[in-house]
């Protein structure tokens, strides 16, 4: 599909204090890379959301700037620069009383698209989206599953082929096998559009799922800590994001860490059971122990049998990556 390019974002110095005197954004600074997918995460009230809605501007910022591409957000103007940000809530904000293709249309609407043009690009959207433009085109938003209304809003957000994609907390109000569905499409999605995308979670294990890097935010929104999942889950910098990434980090690595493609050990003959070469160390070590061989085969790219791994392997596999992904982050 025809997509505008990304842009980067960068926030400098940026600052938030509510009228009533509550400091939501103290002082934050980060650069987001064109195309990224960045997930923000920290506590409740920890001022995720209000980053969020300054970078489309929905909140005035007290300080600082904020940049998308070479545009100064304080400076552009606020209709034009939401036409141009896809913007995705919890709950999604679909209008109740328009069709589904209405609602997905909103924003070619508003720019004047010809009638063609929209239409094509509703269904081009819907079917990117895993719905079905026939089917559930003429539908309205309360025929519609919680998951299927996301997907909507994702396609809405996507209409004009934005720059940027913002989403607070997408998945929250789905239950735990649809979003887990959801999250995979959007996974795919995003390989398909290429976006840079910034997502809110309160989640950790969502983000590290998402995320192309993650930034761990705490009380006023500080910057605890900004890497990739891989970097943040072998060495957390603070206490903070030790205990906020969790107890289980070890498992969580697991899942963050590719099987190794070289290396491997010569299999004796055997049924062993067999995971791709861009399976996790999670998936080979849950399909070793599922096994009775004591071995997982890996797959080279062309679906071959490369070689194989035990469960000491794995361990040794995750050890070497994370002193990879230390050694690449110094901090
Ligand atoms: N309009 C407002 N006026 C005053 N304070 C506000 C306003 N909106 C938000 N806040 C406060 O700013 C802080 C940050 O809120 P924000 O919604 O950005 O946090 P959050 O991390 O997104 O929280 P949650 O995960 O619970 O959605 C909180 O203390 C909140 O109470």
């Amino acid at each position: 599909m025809s997509t505008a390019s990304a842009a980067p974002i960068r926030l400098d110095g940026v600052n938030k204090v509510y009228p009533d005197g509550t400091v939501a954004v103290a002082d934050l600074s980060m650069n987001i890379a064109a195309g990224d997918l960045v997930a923000l995460v920290g506590p409740s009230g920890c001022g995720k959301s209000t980053v969020l809605r300054m970078i489309n501007r929905l909140i005035q910022p007290t300080g600082g700037s904020i940049t998308i591409g070479d545009e100064d957000v304080a400076t552009a103007d606020p209709v034009a620069l939401r036409r141009r940000i896809g913007y995705v809530i919890q709950d999604v904000g679909l209008f109740p009383h328009q069709t589904v293709a209405a609602n997905v249309a909103t924003v070619p609407g508003l720019l004047g698209w010809s009638r063609q043009r929209t239409n094509e690009r509703v269904e081009e959207l819907l079917d990117l989206v895993g719905l079905d433009v026939a089917v559930h085109g003429k539908r309205y938003p309360h025929q519609l599953s919680g998951g299927q209304r996301q997907r909507v809003g994702v396609a809405r957000a996507l209409a004009a082929d934005p720059v940027v994609l913002l989403m607070d907390e997408p998945f929250s109000a789905v239950d735990p096998i649809a979003r887990g569905r959801l999250q995979e499409e959007f996974l795919r999605l995003q390989a398909d559009v290429g976006k840079t995308i910034v997502f809110v979670t309160h989640d950790v294990d969502e983000a590290i799922r998402l995320g192309d890097k993650i930034a761990v935010l705490s009380h006023e929104a500080k910057l605890e800590q900004y890497g990739t999942p891989a970097e943040i889950l072998a060495s957390p910098q603070t206490t903070f994001v030790g205990e906020f990434v969790g107890a289980d980090r070890g498992v969580k690595r697991l899942s963050v860490t590719e099987v190794p493609t070289s290396g491997l050990r010569d299999l004796p003959a055997g049924d062993h059971p067999r995971v791709d070469h861009d399976a996790s160390l999670r998936t080979a070590l849950s399909e070793l122990l599922d096994g009775d061989t004591g071995l997982v085969a890996v797959r080279d790219t062309d679906g071959e049998v490369a070689g194989g791994m035990s469960a000491d392997d794995i361990y040794t596999a995750l050890h070497r990556a994370d002193e990879a992904a230390v050694s690449d982050n110094p901090q």
